[in-house]
């Protein structure tokens, strides 16, 4: 289920609040200046689908978000619990991080968990199936696959290696609850 806990910073072991609708969920979020939104995500896709299954599937989402937001090119992260670059990849962004690009999401399948700090707060986001995620460029998160990672993601970019990660040398996301899965 899609679930929005809101941490003090300092606090990890207790939210200050948690949202399952998403109306709360959206409102939150807007005010740190994150969009979320709800789009269609029920084309037929297996589970081994290729990226550019996922994308002709999702043409017209995609064109829509490209004409809105001036996005010039889309990829697509698909992991499932045996992928065998699970571990690695989900290290890769488990980290505090920034991008230079906005970070836009649309989760096309399974679930993943965003922890984006802002004004004193940690704003887990455990995104699933038709959840779109936008964050500013600059915003500092954290994203977590969890252990047996189970997701395709459709990422949008304005700049060319937009994905790339500004690690912040903060230790921030080892002190807050790990993503297990989303049931
Ligand atoms: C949900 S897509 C893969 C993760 C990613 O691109 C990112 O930047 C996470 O912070
Ligand atoms: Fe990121
Ligand atoms: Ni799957």
């Amino acid at each position: 289920m899609t679930t929005l806990s809101v941490y003090a910073e300092q606090q990890p072991q207790q939210p200050l609040g948690v949202y399952t609708e998403f109306a709360a969920i959206r409102d939150q979020l807007a005010q740190i200046g994150v969009e979320f939104e709800r789009w269609d995500a029920s084309r037929p896709l297996s589970a081994t689908a290729e990226p550019d299954e996922v994308i002709a599937a999702y043409r017209d989402s995609i064109d829509r978000l490209n004409a809105k937001y001036g996005f010039v090119s889309v990829d697509v992260v698909s992991m499932h619990p045996d992928h065998p670059q699970a571990e690695t990849a989900r290290g890769k962004f488990l980290s505090e991080h920034t991008h230079d690009d906005f970070e836009t999401r649309f989760f096309v399948d399974g679930a993943g968990a965003f922890y984006i700090r802002a004004g004193g707060k940690v704003f887990l986001t455990v995104c699933t199936k038709g959840d779109l995620i936008n964050l500013p460029a600059n915003v500092t998160h954290w994203f977590d696959m969890g252990p047996r990672p189970d997701f395709k993601a459709i990422r949008f970019f304005r700049i060319p290696e937009g994905w790339v990660g500004h690690f912040t040398g903060d230790a921030i996301a080892e002190r807050f609850p790990k993503f297990a899965s989303a049931a």
